[in-house]
């Protein structure tokens, strides 16, 4: 059962339906991530649940509670944003304070859940700093700090980590999934980075014009993709346009062995695999044949575009230490069948 629940929301702004008939169901302590490109309704649907925007339609409950039309200091949620404004002329610890004190706290009660909050989120030996004094990490870890510390039911997070470079950003992507399991809160971040959904969630939903179109753990969202945009939005996918035969698909004259498919021969299909599940073979080798056209490296592994007979094909090489073939090159690939994965194009007969 789902301690936070949307139940058919949708916001509609003029004529324009920013979030279309959403349904989610988040778990206590879980950590889910809104995943999508621009303008597919994520901040909208965060800021419904805030209580910031009111829906056109639907119902969210929290813990068995209909909050669709509470205010937002009644929810009580906590809540960062990207422009997370600490209160410039408050300390560390007086920013972070500053709930308990609107909520009448004692001080010594404050003071004790403050010291715990700073120690949480590695900042106790910066606590009588003013935020103009830190750096953006440790302002994120303090805005994060100030929002936990009132307990709140649910962390409402809207791409926290987008003003920080990537070095930092990654540091505060780990920090963040550690503060959330100590805490437990059940928490709910916007992004736009899949690599970041895919790090640090429970599981992702992906927003796509205003619908949710595929809500799983990470690893079952990379596997699995739901949609052919999905597909090329979470990691790299190669995607070929053939015709299915029996046990593989044609493409260009040439024909991939693929998983099974459910499909009429002589349909036309779309056939992906993903460039780390193809292998670089010597030349003569392999299921198909082709030359190297571009190679980056990457430091963990190389890129590769192998030109073939059916078409531009990206494969991912893991850095063995070894050199693979350059540009130019001849080259085969080769790939267990399994990993082609074979769909029948939209309108094609099954
Ligand atoms: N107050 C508003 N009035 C009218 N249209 C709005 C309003 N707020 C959002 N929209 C529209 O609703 C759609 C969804 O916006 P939303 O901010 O939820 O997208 P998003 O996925 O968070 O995008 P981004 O990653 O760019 O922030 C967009 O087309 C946007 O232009």
């Amino acid at each position: 059962m789902g301690f936070l629940t949307l139940e058919g929301v949708s916001k509609v702004y003029g004529g324009l339906a920013a979030v279309r008939d959403v349904d989610l169901a988040v778990a206590r302590g879980e950590f889910v991530s809104l995943l999508g490109p621009s303008g597919c309704g994520k901040t909208t649907t965060l800021q419904m649940i805030a209580g910031l925007v009111e829906p056109t339609g639907g119902r969210i409950g929290l813990d068995g509670r209909d909050i669709t039309r509470e205010k937002p200091n009644r929810r009580g949620l906590g809540v960062v944003f990207q422009s997370y404004a600490l209160f410039p002329h408050m300390t560390v610890a007086e920013n972070v304070a500053f709930g308990l004190e609107m909520r009448k706290v004692p001080r010594a009660e404050r003071d004790r859940r403050v010291a715990e909050m700073l120690a949480l989120v590695h900042l106790a030996n910066l606590a009588e700093r003013y935020p103009r004094q830190l750096s953006g990490g440790q302002r994120q870890r303090v805005a994060i700090a100030r929002a936990l510390v009132i307990a709140p039911p649910v962390l409402l997070l809207d791409e926290p980590l987008s003003n920080l470079d990537a070095k930092l950003r990654e540091e505060m992507q780990f920090e963040l999934r550690r503060i959330q399991r100590s805490v437990g809160t059940t928490t709910i971040m916007v992004t736009h980075d899949q690599a970041e959904a895919l790090s640090i969630s429970d599981r992702v939903v992906v927003m796509e014009a205003g619908r949710m179109t595929q809500i799983d753990a990470p690893y079952r969202l990379y596997e699995q993709p739901a949609t052919a945009f999905i597909s090329t939005f979470v990691g790299k996918m190669n995607r070929l346009a053939g015709v299915w035969r029996d046990g593989g698909v044609a493409v260009a004259g040439t024909v991939l062995a693929s998983a099974p498919a459910d499909v009429a021969a002589g349909a036309a299909v779309t056939a992906s695999i993903r460039p780390e599940k193809l292998h670089l073979r010597p030349m003569g080798e392999g299921r198909l044949a082709g030359r190297v056209a571009s190679r980056f490296f990457l430091g963990g592994h190389w890129l590769l575009t192998v030109g073939t007979e059916a078409g531009d094909i990206l494969v991912s090489v893991p850095n063995t230490g070894e050199e693979p073939a350059r540009e130019g090159e001849p080259v085969g690939l080769d790939w267990a069948p399994a990993s082609l994965r074979v769909e029948a194009d939209a309108g094609a007969a099954a």
